[in-house]
């Protein structure tokens, strides 16, 4: 970003060694970007500045400045760095799609309907299928006394639960020893949206001309992949709208009927497939860590889910709405991981941020929202603890407003929140209830950054938990 679009921007600090040319780049980690900004955050304090090659970024996870940023009037969602690059491969899909873009306002309210409670509700069974199929996975490594890798597990089941519910398509993840071709092509396009070396002026095309070939095929991949999910919809001649494909195939926007064209399905497609999973795979293995972690959490939640669920067999959908403290031990673990860890705002007219730092027409910042949720004023002294009572219904109210942001803010924030918490607690209440977990290895986190975050190596033992007999057993 131009430095003239922040006059005050000399004021905002950096970090102390800054080398000509190449910016701040001593002592930091080109494959941690998130976890070096929040040592930065720590370091320099809630606003600061990073030069990384040609492209300056202002960073905040001040909880009053990035209220501010939440007002609609005044700031809107900005596509830039690897949001921007992915939009190689997702276009104008909901994710990477400008705000000013005629097909972000389509394609929200085509898609709006995906969301609703009742779609929610219509999900639940197929959720459930997908989860049996992890727990049939997980039952044979307990009986083996294998251990089981707890992100590469979640991601099949996410990946499973979004394309059954979003498209009808099977990717047969749990029937695979190597995750499925789609995924591999998925994390080489993130990991490539997330290079530095792309900010460097002019490096972009010469470097993106030599890594083109490798990264053209893996998104030649994803779209064959989304090709196939669409023609075999096609061609059965299915005209149902109960999913997202069969709303973007069979409807269009509420009112007028205007319809999305072939190639803004495609951007969804691929968009849905891969925001509507990977993110909540790292939730649940974040939720899983901490739960392993915290044997007194790990009690409170198994005996919520045991009170709750009693003997059934499967829950039903308001049996998972009412698991209250897993719950919230799902909002702490987003609390300190939040796994799409950052969102851009840019001002919509000149402006002063906060009284102190002015901003000129399309001047943007990025909100650091690990360093966000750890604000000592707002989280008290141990940010750091592992506590889901902060998110006692008391506690939440007594927080100020856009303090918590996990799922990004106003009309840009996630479409699929309600999809991806239902998914996230229902999955952790069957496991709970099912194993013991075992940190046979003694996990030491360790995250690792494909523009999401997400823990790696860890892996759990299990041995199967005698589940409480049904309530209405039948007789006999
Ligand atoms: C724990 C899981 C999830 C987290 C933490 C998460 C986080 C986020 C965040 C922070 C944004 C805003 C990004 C920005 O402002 O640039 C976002 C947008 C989005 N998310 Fe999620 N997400 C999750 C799950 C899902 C699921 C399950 C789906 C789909 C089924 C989904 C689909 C989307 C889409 C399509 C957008 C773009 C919305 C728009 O701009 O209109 N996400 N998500």
């Amino acid at each position: 970003m131009a430095p003239s679009l922040w006059p005050g921007i000399a004021r905002i600090p950096h970090p102390a060694r800054r080398v000509p040319l190449l910016g701040d780049v001593l002592g930091v980690s080109p494959s941690a970007p998130v976890q070096d900004s929040m040592r930065m955050a720590r370091e320099l304090g809630p606003v600061f500045q990073r030069k990384v090659f040609g492209q300056r970024i202002v960073f905040v996870a001040d909880p009053g400045l990035v209220a501010e940023l939440a007002d609609e009037t005044r700031f809107v969602k900005k596509v830039v760095l690897a949001v921007e690059r992915l939009r190689d491969v997702a276009g104008d899909g909901l994710f990477t799609a400008h705000s000013d873009e005629p097909n972000w306002r389509l394609g929200h309210e085509v898609l709006a309907a995906g969301f609703t409670r009742e779609a929610m509700v219509r999900y639940h069974p197929t959720m459930v299928a997908m989860a049996q199929r992890l727990t049939a996975s997980w039952d044979r490594r307990a009986a083996a006394g294998d251990p089981v890798d707890v992100p590469g597990d979640m991601t099949k089941l996410t990946l499973e639960t979004i394309a059954h519910t979003g498209f009808g398509y099977d990717f047969g993840s749990f029937e695979r020893s190597e995750p499925h071709p789609f995924v591999t092509s998925m994390v080489s396009a993130l990991l490539h949206a997330q290079d530095r070396r792309l900010l460097i002026p002019g490096v972009r095309t010469v470097f993106a001309r030599a890594v083109r070939k490798r990264v053209t095929g893996h998104h030649g991949h994803l779209r064959s992949v989304v090709d196939e999910v669409v023609r075999r919809r096609t061609a059965e001649g299915d005209e149902s709208t109960d999913d997202l494909l069969g709303l973007m195939l069979n409807t269009g926007r509420p009112g007028t009927g205007e319809r999305l064209d072939a190639a803004n399905i495609r951007n969804q497609v691929i968009t849905f497939l891969v925001a509507g999973h990977e993110t909540t795979s790292g939730a649940l293995s974040f939720a899983l860590y901490y739960l392993a972690k915290h044997p007194e959490v790990l009690a409170r939640a198994r005996q919520e889910v045991d009170e709750v669920w009693g003997g059934a067999e499967v829950p039903g959908y308001e049996q998972v709405s009412k698991l209250r403290y897993v719950r919230r031990a799902l909002d702490e673990a987003l609390r300190l991981w939040p796994t799409a860890p950052g969102y851009v705002r840019a001002a919509r007219a000149d402006t002063v941020l906060g009284g102190r730092y002015p901003m000129r027409e399309g001047a943007w910042a990025l909100v650091l929202i690990p360093a966000l949720h750890r604000d000592e004023e707002v989280w008290g002294p141990d940010p750091e603890a592992f506590d889901p009572d902060r998110f006692l219904p008391e506690r939440v109210r007594a927080r100020p407003a856009h303090t918590f942001k996990p799922f990004g803010t106003g009309e840009r924030a996630c479409i699929g929140r309600q999809f991806a918490l239902h998914e996230a607690v229902l999955v952790l209440g069957l496991l709970l209830r099912r194993y013991d977990l075992h940190d046979h290895a003694d996990y030491r986190l360790r995250v690792t950054e494909r523009l999401t975050l997400m823990p790696e190596g860890f892996t759990l033992t299990l041995t199967r938990r005698k589940v409480p007999a049904p309530a209405h057993a039948p007789a006999g």
